[in-house]
């Protein structure tokens, strides 16, 4: 039994873990040196083989302990890959959203373009067929009910040519005084002129839709206007009466009078002049739509100091000296300026008497000036002085003098 003993120890030291085996060593020694009773070898033995399982027991928990371990380590892996992954996508992503910005900035562009052509196609489509209905218009037949219905010629047409039918007169006389029983004459708005003081002519013809469009002013600047022409509008312009869309308007000394061509045709040419003739009747310093081409002008009034002031520019039809202003062009300024001044300082004028100097030919296409100013005013007449410069005023190319007088509507009406 005791040499058992030794051998088993021994056996059970080979096996067992180092801890133990110091255990082990120490029992052994103390039962060789201090011969220890074989009841406490058999103790330790005991406590030695409880340990066992304990051990058993750690080895598993230090074995998932490790699993674990394993498994943590592989999730930050597949994490840290997913991560690399996200990035890259986002990366991609990112390049996508900008490549989209872009194109969708492209496309606007695109359709802005296309929008702005669209429009001045319509726009010039839109003028081509208004050009094209007035030149058809021109030419109708207004005798006929439905060609007048079609070029929107109204009910007055009707009721005047109905009077002038009855009382078998179709003068201008005739004319106006229908439209006077008719008492349009205070409730429509004047549309050759755009003068209030006048309210003697007003149209006859009312324009359907696609016609009324806002009448054009020809005393608004356009592209044939040298830069001379637009350095004195914006002169006289500057110091206008301005309405503004803020509450506060600015006064000035000047007002631009605006400039329409006539609607109305009241041409009285009887057996002369066809009805398809009369209804081309136009104002004279306005007839000519191509811009730049015959009388380009603006005036200005100074009502506080009774003056009128008109920039005029003469386009290639008005020339007379070769590569200078025709007499009588210069004359049609002069007598435009001096009687529009006129009507408005008295009303109802019309020219009796106009004498003109010329002392300096005016260069074709230069801008001069017209300035109007009030000589006096004796019973029905009215005496104007104008003074034809170049811009800068340095050289006077014409002197007026012009004699205004005053009639009556029936005098009008009789002429
Ligand atoms: C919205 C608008 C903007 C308008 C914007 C556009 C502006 C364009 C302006 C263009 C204007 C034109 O071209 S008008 C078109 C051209 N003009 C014309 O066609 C006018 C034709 N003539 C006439 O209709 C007539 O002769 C009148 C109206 C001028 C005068 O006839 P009347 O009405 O019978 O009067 P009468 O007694 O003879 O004269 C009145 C006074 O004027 C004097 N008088 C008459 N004629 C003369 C004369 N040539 N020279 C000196 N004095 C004369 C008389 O001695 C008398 O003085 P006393 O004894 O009392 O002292």
């Amino acid at each position: 039994m005791t040499a058992s003993m030794p051998h088993a120890a021994g056996a059970a030291a080979a096996e067992d873990p180092p801890i133990l085996q110091s255990g082990l060593h120490r029992s052994r020694t103390v039962t060789h040196g201090h011969a220890e009773p074989e009841s406490e070898v058999a103790t330790m033995k005991k406590t030695v083989m409880g340990i066992g399982p304990m051990l058993q027991s750690l080895n598993v928990m230090n074995e998932e302990l490790r699993k674990r371990k394993d498994n943590l380590l592989r999730d930050k892996l597949v994490l840290e890959e997913s991560i690399v992954t996200c990035n890259k996508e986002k990366d991609e992503d990112t390049t996508k959203l900008s490549e989209a910005s872009e194109s969708l900035k492209k496309l606007k562009t695109e359709h802005d373009d296309g929008k702005a052509n669209a429009q001045k196609e319509i726009e010039s489509l839109k003028q081509q067929i208004l050009d094209r209905d007035k030149a058809i218009c021109a030419l109708v037949d207004t005798t006929k009910a439905e060609a007048r219905k079609l070029c929107g010629l109204v009910i007055w047409y009707r009721i005047i040519t109905h009077k002038c039918r009855k009382t078998r007169d179709c003068s201008l006389s005739s004319v106006l005084r229908v439209e006077q029983t008719l008492r349009i004459l205070k409730t429509r708005p004047s549309l050759h002129t755009g003068f209030q003081a006048d309210k003697l002519i007003h149209t006859t013809v009312r324009l359907p839709g696609i016609f009324s469009p806002r009448p054009r002013d020809f005393s608004l600047p356009n592209s044939s206007w040298s830069p001379k022409m637009m350095e004195l509008y914006d002169h006289y312009n500057s110091q206008c009466d301005l309405e503004t869309e803020d509450i506060e308007s600015q006064k000035g000394p000047w007002i631009r009078l605006p400039s329409y061509n006539r609607i109305l045709k009241y041409a009285k040419g009887g057996v002369y002049l066809s009805k398809i003739m009369q209804s081309k009747a136009r104002l004279f310093t306005r007839n000519v739509y191509q811009v730049g081409a015959s009388f380009e002008y603006v005036i200005f009034l100074n009502k506080e100091e009774k003056k009128c002031v008109c920039l005029f520019q003469a386009g290639h039809l008005l020339e007379g000296p070769p590569g200078h202003v025709h007499g009588g062009a210069i004359a049609t300024m002069i007598d435009t300026v001096t009687g529009t001044h006129a009507t408005f300082l008295s009303g109802l004028v019309v020219t009796a008497n106009l004498n003109i100097n010329y002392r300096n030919a005016i260069p074709l296409g230069s801008t001069v000036i017209l300035e109007s100013t009030l000589d006096h005013i004796e019973g029905r007449k009215t005496h104007i002085n104008c003074k034809v410069t170049s811009a800068d005023g340095s050289k006077v190319h014409t002197e007026a003098t012009a004699l205004f007088v005053s009639i009556s509507v029936s005098h009008l009406m009789g002429m």
